[in-house]
C-alpha cells in the first residue's frame, strides 16, 4: 500500500513553500499526501501580502477526519501561526500518536514577514519540540530553540545538542543561512548517538523560495517508506542540491525549487 502522510502547515498562494510545495514533494517520491491547513497565505516570489489563520475548529475538524480514516506513516508540521493553534495540533498528534513526526520550525519567511506569532515560539519549544523525531531548524531558528549564539560548526553542532536535551529525538540543522561558507551549503544531523555533517555545493541563485518546506516533505517522505532516518535526511538533500540547481525562472523575486527534478522513478511512469 501508498504510504500515507500529512503536512500540517499554512498555504502558499504562490505554489512555491508551504503545503503545496509539502504536496507537490510527496506527489513526486510516491506517497500520497494530505493536508490541515493551518493558515491561508497570501503570498508570491515576491513576499507575504496576507495571513488569513484557520478557525480553530476546522484545524481540528481536518485532524479528526484523517485520524478517522487513514493510516497515517509520517507527518510534519511547518507554518502553525501562533500557540493556539500549535496547541491544538500538539492535542492531536498526542491523540492520534502521529509519528514518525517532522517538526519544520517554520518562524520567519524569507522576506521577513512573521509566520508564527514571535510569542508562540516559547509554545512550540515546550509543547511540540519534545514531540519531534526529527526537528528542521535553520541557524536563526536554532539560535532561538537553543538560546546560543552560533558562529561556527562547534557552535551549530552544540545548538543542534542542546535541542536535543529539550527533547526533540534528532536535529536537523540546516546551514541554507550560513553566509560565512559561500561554497559549500552544510547541514548538521545530530542524533542522541551521533553527529553527521551533510555538505552540497552552493548554489548561486536567488531561487531558494520553498527549500526548507520542501527539503523536510522530502525527508517526511523518504521515512514514511520504511528507510531508516540518516538515509532519509541524506537522499533528501541530494535532491533538494538537484532541484535548486535547477529552479525554473518562475515569478519575479525569489523563486521556487524545480520540484517535478524529485520524480521517485517506481517504473509505473514509464
Ligand atoms: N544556495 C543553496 N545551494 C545549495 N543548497 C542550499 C542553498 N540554500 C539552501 N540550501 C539547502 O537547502 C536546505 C534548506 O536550508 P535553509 O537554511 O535555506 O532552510 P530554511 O531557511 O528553513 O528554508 P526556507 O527558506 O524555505 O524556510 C538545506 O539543506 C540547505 O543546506
Ligand atoms: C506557508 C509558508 N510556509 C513556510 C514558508 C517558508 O518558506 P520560505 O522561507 O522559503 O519563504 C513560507 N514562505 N510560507
Amino acid at each position: 500500500m501508498r504510504p500515507q502522510v500529512i503536512t500540517i502547515a499554512g498555504t502558499d498562494s504562490g505554489g512555491g513553500a508551504g503545503i503545496q510545495a509539502d504536496l507537490k514533494t510527496f506527489e513526486e517520491r510516491n506517497v500520497f499526501g494530505m493536508s490541515v491547513v493551518v493558515a491561508v497565505t497570501a503570498q508570491n516570489t515576491k513576499g507575504v501580502q496576507g495571513v488569513y489563520p484557520m478557525p480553530l475548529e476546522a484545524i481540528t475538524r481536518q485532524m479528526e477526519s484523517l485520524a478517522d480514516d487513514f493510516t497515517v506513516s509520517a507527518v510534519k508540521t511547518g507554518m502553525l501561526v501562533d500557540a493556539q493553534r500549535i496547541e491544538i495540533v500538539v492535542h492531536a498528534i498526542r491523540r492520534y500518536d502521529w509519528h514518525p513526526l517532522v517538526v519544520d520550525p517554520v518562524m520567519v519567511a524569507k522576506g521577513g514577514a512573521y509566520l508564527v506569532a514571535p510569542e508562540a515560539i516559547e509554545t512550540l519549544s515546550r509543547k511540540l519540540l519534545p514531540l519531534a523525531d526529527l526537528i528542521t531548524p535553520n541557524t536563526p531558528e536554532a539560535e532561538v530553540l537553543s538560546g546560543l549564539v552560533i558562529h561556527s560548526d562547534s557552535d551549530r553542532e552544540l545548538a543542534a545538542k542542546q535541542i536535543i536535551k529539550r527533547g526533540a529525538k534528532a536535529v536537523l540543522l540546516k546551514g541554507g543561512h550560513d553566509e560565512a561558507n559561500p561554497e559549500r551549503a552544510r547541514d548538521c544531523f545530530v542524533t542522541k548517538k551521533r553527529t553527521v555533517w551533510l555538505e552540497a555545493d552552493r548554489i548561486h541563485t536567488p531561487h531558494t523560495h520553498g527549500t526548507g518546506c520542501t527539503l523536510s516533505s522530502l525527508i517526511t517522505a523518504e521515512w514514511a517508506k520504511g528507510n531508516d532516518l540518516e538515509t532519509s535526511v541524506r537522499t533528501a538533500k541530494e535532491l533538494l542540491t538537484r532541484a535548486i540547481a535547477q529552479a525554473p525562472e518562475i515569478g519575479h523575486g525569489h523563486g521556487p525549487v524545480a520540484h517535478w527534478l524529485l520524480r521517485e522513478d517506481d517504473g509505473k511512469n514509464e
